[in-house]
C-alpha cells in the first residue's frame, strides 16, 4: 500500500510556547508513553509500513575522473535523470580515506554518550544553527524529532583550516581537541568531494565544468550529526521530519547496519538503504535555486527504531556569505524564466532558523518574505 508524502503547515521556529520538553533518550527510551509532542499528526505517521527501496543511481566518480568519454556520458545521464526527478543519487569510488569514514562514525557515541549536562555546554543558541540540540525542545512546540544533534560551521577558507577543532575545544574543553581533530579532517575530505560532485553537476547542466566548484570555493558550510535513539514507538514518531535541505548540496554518510532515510518520489516514501561504500548526495533548495528550478531539491525525512540507536553524518555544502545566488544566464531563457529571486545563503539560513521550519515549500515561500521584507529596489525576477 503506498503512504502518500503529506506534509502540514510547520510549527513555527522558536516558538515562544515550545514547552521545553527534555529529550533526554536515557530515561524517554524507557518510557511506555511518549510524550505527545514526540507524536507525529495520523497523516505524516510512518506507521509500520516498510518503505520500497528508491532507484537512486550510483555514481562511480573514479569513472568521471577517468575522462572516458563513455564514463563521462554515462555518469552525466545519470546524474541528470536523478536530479531533475528527485534530486539523490549514491556516490562510489569517491576517495575519501575509510578511515576518517569510521573515526568520525565511531567517534559520535564519544560526545553524544556525555551526560546532558555536559552536552549543554553545546546548547545551541536560539536563531544559530549550530551547536548542541536535543530534538530542538524549545525551538518548536508540535512534531519533535526524535534525535539529538551536534551542528558546527566549517569553512573552506584557508584562515579557517582549524575552525571544527577550535570549535570543539571552546565549547567541550582541551579534552575534547582529538574529537575536533577527526570532525576537521572529515569535513575537509566532505568540501574536497563536494567540490568535485560540483563539477559534475555543472557539465550535467551543460555549463562551465567550473562554474559551480568555482562559486563553492570558499564554501562556508555546516556539519550535522544525527543521533536517533531506539524509540519503543518507532511507528508514530519520527527521527527528521519530511523536510527539503535548504542548503545546496548534502553528502550523507548512514551507519551501515541502520536504515531510516526515506525519500518522497512519485507521492510515495521510498527507502533509501545504507550502502557502505557509497555516500547519499542530494540536491538541496539553494542549488535547486542556482539551477533555476532544473536540478530538485525534494521531501525526505528519516525514520527511527525500537532496537537501535541510528546514527548518520551530514555535510550540508554553503556558499560563503557574500556569494549571491543566481543561475547562470545559460540555464535563463524565454522557455526558462528566473524562478527564484537573487539571494544570499545567510539571508535563507536566518529564514529557516527564526521564521520557517524547511518543509517542500520553503524556497516559494522564502520568496515571498523576500518581497514582503525587501526595499523596492531589490532585483526581482
Ligand atoms: C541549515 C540547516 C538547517 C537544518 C540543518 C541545516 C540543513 C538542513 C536543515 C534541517 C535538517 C531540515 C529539516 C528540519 C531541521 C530543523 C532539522 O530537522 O534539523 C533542519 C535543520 C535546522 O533548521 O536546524
Ligand atoms: O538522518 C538521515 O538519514 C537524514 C537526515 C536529514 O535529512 C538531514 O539531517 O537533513
Ligand atoms: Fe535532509
Amino acid at each position: 500500500m503506498a503512504i502518500e508524502c503529506v506534509t502540514t503547515t510547520p510549527t513555527r521556529s522558536d516558538d515562544p510556547k515550545a514547552a521545553a520538553v527534555v529529550f533526554d533518550s536515557s530515561v524517554l527510551r524507557h518510557e511506555t508513553n511518549i510524550p505527545t509532542e514526540f507524536v507525529w499528526p495520523e497523516h505524516e505517521k510512518p506507521g509500520s509500513y516498510a518503505a520500497p527501496e528508491c532507484p537512486v543511481p550510483v555514481i562511480d566518480l573514479a569513472a568521471f575522473r577517468s575522462g572516458d568519454p563513455a564514463a563521462v556520458a554515462e555518469t552525466l545521464k545519470l546524474v541528470n535523470e536523478a536530479c531533475k526527478k528527485h534530486g539523490f543519487f549514491l556516490v562510489v569510488n569517491h576517495g575519501v580515506d575509510p578511515d576518517r569514514i569510521s573515526d568520525a562514525i565511531r567517534h559520535m557515541d564519544r560526545f553524544f554518550d556525555l551526560p546532558l549536562s555536559s552536552k549543554e555546554k553545546a546548547l545551541r543558541k536560539v536563531g544559530e544553527s549550530c551547536g548542541y540540540a536535543s530534538s530542538f525542545t524549545g525551538r518548536f512546540s508540535a512534531k519533535l524529532p526524535w534525535k539529538e544533534t551536534l551542528s558546527f560551521r566549517y569553512s573552506a577558507q584557508k584562515e579557517c583550516s582549524h575552525i571544527v577543532e577550535e570549535y570543539f575545544q571552546e565549547s567541550l574543553g582541551q579534552d575534547f581537541a582529538h574529537i575536533g581533530l577527526v570532525y576537521q579532517k572529515y569535513s575537509n575530505e566532505m568540501s574536497k568531494l563536494a567540490l568535485e560532485i560540483m563539477e559534475v553537476l555543472g557539465m550535467g547542466l551543460g555549463v562551465n565544468r567550473k562554474h559551480f566548484s568555482d562559486f563553492f570555493q570558499e564554501n562556508d558550510s555546516v556539519m550535522r550529526l544525527n543521533y536517533c535513539p531506539p524509540c519503543q514507538k518507532p511507528e508514530i514518531t519520527l527521527g527528521t521530519g519530511p523536510h527539503c535541505d535548504p542548503t545546496s548540496l548534502t553528502i550523507l554518510h548512514q551507519d551501515n547496519s541502520v536504515n531510516g532515510l526515506q525519500v518522497c518520489v512519485d507521492n510515495e516514501w521510498r527507502s533509501v538503504s545504507p550502502s557502505p561504500n557509497a555516500f547519499v548526495v542530494n540536491i538541496g533548495d539553494t542549488f535547486m535555486a542556482l539551477s533555476n528550478g532544473i536540478y530538485k531539491s525534494c521531501l525526505h525525512r528519516a525514520v527511527v527504531n525500537s532496537t537501535i540507536t541510528r546514527k548518520s553524518m551530514a555535510f550540508f555544502l554553503c556558499p560563503h556569505e557574500d556569494k549571491v545566488v543566481t543561475p547562470p544566464p545559460e540555464l535563463v531563457d524565454s522557455t526558462h524564466p528566473r524562478l527564484y529571486p537573487d539571494f544570499k545563503w545567510p539571508t535563507l539560513l536566518e529564514f529557516t532558523q527564526k521564521h520557517y521550519r524547511s518543509d517542500t515549500d520553503t524556497l516559494l515561500s522564502f520568496s515571498a518574505w523576500l518581497q514582503q521584507n525587501q526595499t523596492p529596489h531589490a532585483t526581482h525576477p
